[in-house]
Formats: C-alpha cells, structure tokens, sequence
C-alpha cells in the first residue's frame, strides 16, 4: 500500500470468518462460514443464484449483522470499528457501480476521500486534486472530467465507480458482480486494472463474480457458495472441475484449460433434448 497501517504490519491475515451463520426468521442463507483472507490476495466468491454471495459481502464490509459467528478485519471484529475508520479500510463497489447522479465525473471521484477528511472536508498533506487527476489520466477518464454521471453510458459510469475506490485508497476492496453490465472489451478492461491497481499496492480484493472463466483468469483463489454452505475453498485448477460444475451449478459443463495459462475454462453443453430437435 502506498499507506501502510499499523494494524497492517501486525496482522498478515485480513480477514478472518469464523462460524458465521445469517438467518431470516427459520431460514438459513449462510451456514457455519469459515474462512481465512491473507493480506494482498484476491479471492473469488461464486456459487448459483441465491446461494449466499451477497448476503455474505453485507457480512464482510459490516453493513449487516450475523446471527452468530464473526467477522474480524485486521484481527478486530468488523461490527467494533467506527463508520469511519471502516471505510477508511474497506471500500466496496456494487454491481451498478454509481447511479448515474447529476455529479461531475470530478466531484464523485474526489468523494471517494469523505472518509479521510474531516467534518470541513480537509485533510492534511493530501492533494485531493493532484490524487484525483493522476486517477484520471490512469484510467482514461480525464477528457469527461467535467461530464455529469447521467451523460455517461454504464461501462464508463463503472470505472467512475473504480476511480472513486482507487482515490479512496481501502486496504481491502469488496466487489459484487462488478462486471455484470459491462461488454466483453470492458468486463477484461476493468479486472485487468484491479489486477494491475492490486500488484501496486496490495491491496486485497475479494470479488462476488458469475463469470466462471474470468474469475479462473484473475483470482488466486475461489470460495463456492452452495445453499449458503462453502463447497470448496482453493484454487480454480483444484475446484473447477466438471463434476463440481455439475454439482453446485446443475449443468453440463466441459472444461478446457486456457491455451496461455491452463487455468480452467468453461463451455456449456446443451441439454440431450434440445440438440436433438436440431
Ligand atoms: N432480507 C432478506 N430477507 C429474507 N431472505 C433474504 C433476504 N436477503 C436475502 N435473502 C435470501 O437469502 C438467499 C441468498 O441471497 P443472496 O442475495 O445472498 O444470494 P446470491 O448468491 O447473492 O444470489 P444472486 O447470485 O442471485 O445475486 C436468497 O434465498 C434470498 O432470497
């Protein structure tokens, strides 16, 4: 990090989970969680809809609470940290990054430092301007600068939402389905610059992600969600395979490894039925 904390050069661990269990009245959504996050990693979480990615994200970044177990950021239960001094640590950015607000491009940017400031808004040995151009340029956003957020199309109102994270500065970064409404070139484009953004600072991601193939690509290491319980915890090579595939997501998958990586790749095989009325 270009920051490093004190708690950091304590603890190498970031996030530790540990039995953690979210109930809605008699109805389980997560089942006894546990899970280790070092320091600098970038894990995937998948699984099928409705098993449990999201409402565990809530878990993780505090906004929600759990029935039992926990959750400890940095070796201190994510529920004992200030507002501020979380979001000072941990930054999260939704499936539908920003919505698209009569903001300038500028403005929602340098928001992304209210949790440094203070209750002026200042902050002291910050050039919340040059931090913000330097975002800018990175991410090919300077020449909208001074464009409202409605006058953007969705792929560029993301990577809004990314440079507003990047100029936050988060030791951990929380992502839910971030590439959902993104074309091919843009759903590359954006993992490509959490991975460079990650090997300059550190930083540890933790993404909820559909996207099987670019999660295999991109993540050192995967957590399956299957009916709010973990399936598997590690690599894509050792939990990719056809019979989990089958198994968690109830299709029948071929997997390939990529030409360049051998990293698991998925294709989708039709039903018996529907290929044979072809
Ligand atoms: N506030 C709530 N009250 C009751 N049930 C809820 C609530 N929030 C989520 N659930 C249920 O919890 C389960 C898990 O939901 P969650 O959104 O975490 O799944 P998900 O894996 O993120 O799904 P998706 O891939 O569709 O986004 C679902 O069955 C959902 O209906």
């Amino acid at each position: 990090m270009t920051k490093q904390s004190e708690l950091q050069k304590v603890y190498d661990r970031a996030l530790e989970v540990a039995g953690l269990t979210r109930a809605y009245g008699k109805f389980h959504v997560l089942k006894n969680i546990s899970w280790n996050v070092d320091e600098g990693a970038w894990w995937g979480i998948i699984g099928p809809n409705g098993s449990g990615k999201s409402t565990l994200l809530h878990l993780l970044s505090g906004v929600d609470q759990p029935t039992s177990g926990s959750v400890h950021i940095y070796g201190k239960k994510v529920g004992s940290y200030s507002r501020k001094e979380l979001s000072q640590l941990v930054a999260v950015l939704q499936q539908e990054g920003i919505p698209p607000v009569g903001y300038t491009v500028r403005e929602v940017i340098e928001m992304g430092r209210f949790p440094h400031q203070d209750w002026l808004g200042r902050e002291k040995g910050v050039d919340v301007e040059a931090i913000t151009d330097r975002v800018l340029a990175r991410l090919s956003l300077t020449s909208l600068a001074d464009r409202t957020l409605d006058r953007l199309s969705g792929g560029q109102r993301q990577r809004v939402a990314l440079a507003k994270v990047m100029v936050q500065e988060p030791q951990v970064l929380l992502l839910d389905e971030p590439t959902t409404y993104l074309d091919l070139r843009y759903q590359l484009e954006f993992m490509e610059l959490l991975a460079e953004w990650r090997q300059e600072t550190g930083v540890t991601i933790i993404a909820v992600l559909h996207d099987l193939n670019l999660a295999a690509q991109f993540c050192d290491n995967l957590l399956v969600l299957k009916d709010g319980m973990v399936e598997g915890l590690g690599t894509s090579s050792d939990l990719l395979t056809e019979d989990r595939i089958r198994r968690v997501y109830g299709v029948e998958p071929v997997m390939l490894p990529h030409p360049d990586s051998g990293v698991p790749q998925l294709l989708l095989r039709r039903s018996a039925a529907s290929t044979a009325d072809q």
